[in-house]
């Protein structure tokens, strides 16, 4: 039998939620694929299996993910690949010296921090988050992360809603969905 595509899984374990979290906002819901320990091993063993192997296209030393969501991809996937994860924070919850980057994302601003040793001269690090909307959240991180050395490979989420640009806004940053929104289909 075929292999489910991954895209149709994680479709099938989206939920839309009308006006959340605030008027005129699709909030895209990734908890009913949280639930679903099928569908959530399918979609990290997906992610990783980029970076898997000794003759892997992409090895990375690390996996960042932005709180909250992106913590809960992150730390399983940083798990499945063997590395450690570094926490990209909303700000005031690091100790130590951390470097900050505001932004706007599709409903507001937000703030969110690292530390500034939180990788190694080098490093190479794949940056995780659960939804690309207007890119404001990855760029930061992924800037973030460059000024404190890394050299982040790639951005990866399980949703991509293409109408709001975020790849784009990206420029010469890799970036991976695995289910994209709003390219030829209802957003
Ligand atoms: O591409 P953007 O427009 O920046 O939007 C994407 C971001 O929005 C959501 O985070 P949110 O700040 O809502 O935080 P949460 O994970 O704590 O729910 C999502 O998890 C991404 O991090
Ligand atoms: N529409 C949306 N659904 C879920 N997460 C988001 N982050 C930014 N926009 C979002």
């Amino acid at each position: 039998m075929a292999e489910p595509d991954i895209s149709d899984l994680v479709a099938n374990r989206l939920r839309d939620v009308a006006d959340f979290p605030k008027q005129g906002v699709v909030f895209k819901d990734i908890t009913p694929l949280l639930g679903d320990g099928d569908v959530f091993g399918a979609v990290i063993r997906e992610l990783a299996s980029r970076h898997t192997g000794s003759s892997s296209a992409q090895p990375i030393d690390a996996v960042a993910g932005v709180e909250a969501r992106g913590f809960i991809i992150g730390a399983a996937l940083a798990h499945e690949l063997g590395v450690g994860f570094v926490p990209v924070r909303k700000v005031g919850k690091l100790p130590g010296d951390t470097v900050q980057r505001t932004y706007d994302l599709e409903y507001g601003t937000a703030t969110i921090e690292i530390q500034s040793d939180a990788v190694s001269p080098g490093q190479r690090v794949l940056l995780v988050d659960d939804v690309l909307a207007t890119g404001g959240t990855a760029i930061a991180a992924w800037d973030l992360l460059g000024g404190v050395g890394a050299e982040v490979v790639e951005f990866a989420t399980i949703v991509e809603l293409a109408f709001l640009g975020g790849r784009k806004a990206m420029g010469e940053r890799p970036v991976r969905a695995l289910h994209v929104v709003g390219d030829g289909e209802d957003a």
